[in-house]
């Protein structure tokens, strides 16, 4: 059964970059692996969805439940997709996954109800939906000022032309996930690493990364 690797974090961490690089890496060492992200803006039903609504073309407020179905439909309907390329390879790498969803839908709430709307998410995705567990799910911790610098230097997006769409404009949520990351980081030590992606503020290269995150996987 291939190895199920989520890279997490906040907006602009870093999460496509590191996530390419860590393919490749292991791609080098001799292990078949496979990069996947979500949302799938371009292939699913819930995935053109979310692209409306992080446009902000939706007509009224999601709810933080309404946004957490879409999420999790995304990755109901890349079931198939995700059994064939575990079919194939030895490590699935995803550019986010399931603790995305808590930790940005429990950032949009008040801080006392967050963990209990992030437990209803976990068991949306895997009871409601069947979808499997992470085996590791990787925190980039991107100081919030490097974030800001490299959301500004993305390419453009599928679903908008804005520069920051409507989460990523947004600097108390993106704070808030931050610490809902550490939460769900420090609660499962033995499903989570912590990697920084900077030292004193300046980006390690992603290469570097990619090998920290490698080298604590097992043989
Ligand atoms: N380790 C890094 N070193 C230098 N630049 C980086 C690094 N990681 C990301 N970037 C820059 O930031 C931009 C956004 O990064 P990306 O990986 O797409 O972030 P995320 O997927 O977390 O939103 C990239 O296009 C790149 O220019
Ligand atoms: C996958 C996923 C993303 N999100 C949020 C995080 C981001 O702010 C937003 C878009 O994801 P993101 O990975 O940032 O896409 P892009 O870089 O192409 O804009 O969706 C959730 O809230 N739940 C999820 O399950």
């Amino acid at each position: 059964m291939a190895f199920y690797l989520a890279i997490e974090g906040a907006d602009g961490a870093g999460k496509g970059t590191a996530s390419a690089a860590l393919v490749q890496h292991l791609v080098a060492g001799g292990r078949r692996a496979a990069l996947v992200s979500f949302p799938r803006y371009a292939d699913t039903v819930g995935g053109f969805a979310i692209g409306e609504f992080l446009a902000g073309r939706m007509g009224r407020a999601v709810t933080p439940q309404a946004a957490a179905v879409l999420y999790a439909l995304d990755r109901f309907e890349s079931r198939d997709r995700l059994q064939a390329l575990a079919a194939e390879n030895d490590v699935l790498v995803f550019d986010r996954y399931l603790a995305s969803n808590m930790a940005y839908q429990g950032a949009q709430v008040e801080s006392d109800t967050a963990p209990e709307l992030m437990n209803w998410i976990a068991e949306l995705e895997t009871g409601s939906f069947g979808l499997r567990l992470p085996d590791r799910s990787v925190f980039l911790d991107t100081p919030a000022a490097v974030s800001r610098r490299f959301i500004a230097q993305k390419h453009q997006r599928s679903y908008t032309d804005r520069t920051f769409d409507e989460y990523e404009a947004d600097d108390g949520l993106q704070d808030r996930v931050r610490a809902n990351y550490r939460r769900l980081a420090s609660a499962e030590p033995s499903r989570w690493q912590v990697v920084a992606t900077t030292i004193n503020d300046q980006p390690r290269a992603p290469a570097d990364i990619a090998g920290e995150i490698a080298a604590a996987l097992p043989r």
